[in-house]
């Protein structure tokens, strides 16, 4: 029999900072209240969760490195989003704030989760936060629990 590892989808007793960027505000406020509402039913304190707000997503890595350094919280979940607009700002905005998120994940080994969506219109956008696509910040919560719970098991 295999040993297997897994994490639980339950938020108590873990430390959250969440990183949202304001661009595109009418979007990012439903991911964040999508991720608050979430860690909320799985138990954690809403006095564990400290959110920071950034210019746009392009700002996310740098506040969520430092919310990660900290060694503060159990997990740190960046959300965003961005919309493809009439030139390629899109591409290097969406290229950098996903490496971004990524490096600070490998660099610090605190669980940082990727919320950003990445669209073409803004209708997209809003099925991916809270309509027809679900809310990717509720997603990005549960996926913080679970990483979280997984990684104390190392
Ligand atoms: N177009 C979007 C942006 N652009 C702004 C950048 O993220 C950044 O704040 C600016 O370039 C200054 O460094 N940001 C989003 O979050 N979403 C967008 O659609
Ligand atoms: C994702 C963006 O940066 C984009 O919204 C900016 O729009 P534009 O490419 O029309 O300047």
């Amino acid at each position: 029999m295999a040993n297997v590892f897994e994490g639980y989808l339950n938020g108590k007793d873990l430390k959250i900072g969440i990183v949202v960027a304001r661009f595109n505000e009418f979007i990012t406020n439903k991911l964040l209240g999508g991720a608050i509402d979430t860690l909320r039913r799985h138990e954690t304190d809403e006095a564990n969760i400290d959110v920071a707000w950034v210019p746009g997503a392009f700002e996310i890595p740098l506040v969520a490195k430092k919310m990660a350094e900290s060694k503060k919280y159990d997990a740190v979940i960046c959300l965003g989003a961005v919309i493809r607009g009439s030139t390629s700002h899109y591409d290097y905005v969406c290229n950098e704030v996903s490496k971004g998120v990524a490096q600070v994940g490998l660099q610090t080994g605190v669980p940082t989760i990727f919320g950003v969506v990445t669209t073409e219109n803004i209708e997209q956008a809003i099925e991916r936060a809270g309509t027809k696509a679900g809310n990717k910040g509720a997603d990005a919560a549960m996926a913080a629990m679970e990483m979280a719970s997984l990684l104390k098991k190392f």
